[in-house]
């Protein structure tokens, strides 16, 4: 059984234009699997229904063995313990310290009232400071986010995804605020937590090189739908063009 199974997935938001329309993928235990699309393709839509900070209309995300589309507030709150997500501007507090945001991870796993208090034990401050290490950037733990660089923030992000234990990793547009250095940073570490810690990572991105370097499988969307579901050396010129509606060539010098 697939760690993940979408089926038939279809969004719209207010107008009746739909933004999904159908969409069926699987996702393995420790794949690295890229979105890429052109702009308004529905990439950032389609990672969004999946932990459903937005609702689709139809369809079955079936995540671990049940489907997250069926579930109550507190049942799905549960399983989102399970689905880590790193954004394109971080969205960490930035008036907090680093090791702050990154025990924010643990919120999922907290009652109300312990949240408000931000009680954490020793075992997860330990295991914070052993991922900001991991991620070479625990001599900034205790200053403010605010203070750090975009790719240190995004490392940030990334701990406080690995803190919740995850099984899947959503991550949208990780590197599109980044310099080629620190999305190399980024990418590499991504491809990592796949590798070797055995977690699903869904990536939304616009570099098809990039997506082309790290990814075991690649899904091409274009105006809500999938065109493309295959490996890097499957998605050539034709689907490209299946995608983007333009060929790589064309794409570089627009
Ligand atoms: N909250 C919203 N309300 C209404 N329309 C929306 C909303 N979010 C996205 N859309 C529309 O849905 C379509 C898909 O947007 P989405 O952000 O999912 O695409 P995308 O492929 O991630 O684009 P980009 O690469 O530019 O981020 C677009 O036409 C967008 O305008």
């Amino acid at each position: 059984m697939s760690l993940l199974d979408v089926r038939g997935l279809n969004k719209s938001y207010q107008t009746d234009a739909k933004v999904l329309k159908d969409i069926h993928f699987t996702a393995e235990t420790g794949e690295f699997l890229s979105i890429i699309g052109p702009s308004g393709a529905g990439k950032s839509t389609l990672l969004r229904c999946l932990n459903r900070l937005v609702e689709a209309d139809d369809g079955e995300v079936i995540f671990d063995g049940q489907d997250l589309r069926q579930l109550k507030k507190k049942q799905l709150r549960e399983a989102r313990t399970n689905i880590g997500m790193v954004f394109q501007h971080y969205n960490l507090v930035p008036r907090l310290t680093v090791i702050e945001n990154v025990l924010h991870g643990r919120f999922g796993y907290k009652s109300t009232f312990q949240g408000v208090l931000a009680r954490f034990s020793e075992e997860e401050k330990e295991r914070a400071f052993y991922l900001l290490e991991k991620l070479g950037i625990e001599a900034h733990a205790y200053k403010r986010c605010d203070q750090l660089s975009g790719g240190q923030q995004q490392r940030v992000g990334i701990c406080r995804a690995l803190i919740q234990d995850p099984k899947l990793i959503l991550c949208d547009e990780p590197i599109a605020s980044l310099d080629p250095h620190s999305s190399k940073i980024i990418m590499d570490y991504l491809k990592s937590i796949s590798e070797e810690m055995g977690i699903t990572c869904i990536v939304n991105l616009h570099q098809v090189e990039v997506a082309q370097s790290y990814s075991d499988r690649i899904i091409g969307l274009n105006d809500g739908s999938i065109v493309f579901d295959g490996s890097n050396l499957q998605l050539d010129q034709i689907y490209l063009k299946r995608v983007y509606g333009m060929s790589t060539r064309e794409l570089i010098t627009v």
